[in-house]
């Protein structure tokens, strides 16, 4: 049994992309703007169109803060952002809907957003998801290394440097595999079930679009910011 053991350098690196995370996080909390009232399906949308919007400005902060991200050409570092910033919104999501919370607020908050007004049909897949990230207990460490492990996908549309994506990437996936068997040691299976949860995370953001515009109110507006990333 080879003694998996995380490199002083390793280390360093989780600290600084878990430092990042946590300090690129939205300012105000979603999760307790939901809980305290019940709002009708245009101001949820206005209300997720402001969280995307400021959601995207800080994901690109905490990009700067991946080391080695701004030694990539910069149009693929454009490209890496505008592919996986959905990715990151709805995995954002799942990490606040898995918080803990006082008895009786996650149910609060799961009827508040299956009535938000998002069609019926995505409620399903998207609170799978949440659940299945949930059932994952991951920590902090594990959180920002999963996200910054979506952020460096080489196959997104428009990279043109995919090898030097990928070396970043297996640097990151090397830490988080070590880290998960160092957190998890009853579990030699949890590091594939969290790169499982980049699959279902990819099927779910494929149906962004359709999300938005079928949003249960008529004239739906965005921000040119958000036009950018959510292809509407
Ligand atoms: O504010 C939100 N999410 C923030 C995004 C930025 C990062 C922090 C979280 C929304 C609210 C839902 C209810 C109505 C208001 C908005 N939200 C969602 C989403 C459902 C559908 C979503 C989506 C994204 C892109 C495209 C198409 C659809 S996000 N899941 C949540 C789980 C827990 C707390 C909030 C949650």
């Amino acid at each position: 049994k080879e003694k998996v053991e995380i490199t002083k350098e390793q280390q360093a690196l989780m600290k600084i992309i878990t430092d990042a995370y946590n300090r690129h996080q939205i300012p105000q909390d979603v999760a307790k703007k939901l809980l305290q009232d019940q709002y009708s399906a245009e101001e949820n949308f206005l209300l997720l169109t402001e969280m995307a919007t400021s959601q995207v400005q800080v994901l690109v902060e905490f990009t700067k803060n991946i080391p080695g991200f701004l030694s990539l050409d910069r149009e693929d570092q454009i490209a890496l952002l505008k592919g996986s910033a959905v990715e990151a919104m709805f995995l954002r999501s799942a990490q606040v809907f898995s918080r803990k919370m006082p008895s009786g607020h996650t149910e609060v908050l799961e009827e508040r957003i299956r009535k938000s007004g998002i069609s019926e049909e995505f409620i399903t897949p998207m609170f799978n998801f949440y659940k299945s990230i949930g059932e994952l207990h991951m920590v902090q460490e594990e959180q920002a290394l999963l996200t910054t492990v979506t952020i460096l996908t080489p196959d997104r549309p428009y990279v043109k440097d995919q090898q030097a994506v990928e070396r970043l990437q297996e640097t990151m996936l090397d830490v988080l595999r070590k880290l998960c068997v160092l957190q998890h040691p009853q579990e030699p299976q949890y590091f594939a079930r969290l790169l499982g949860r980049l699959t279902e995370l990819r099927t779910l953001s494929h149906y962004h679009t359709e999300m938005l515009v079928s949003w249960r109110m008529n004239d739906h507006k965005f921000t040119p910011l958000l036009c950018e990333i959510w292809d509407v």
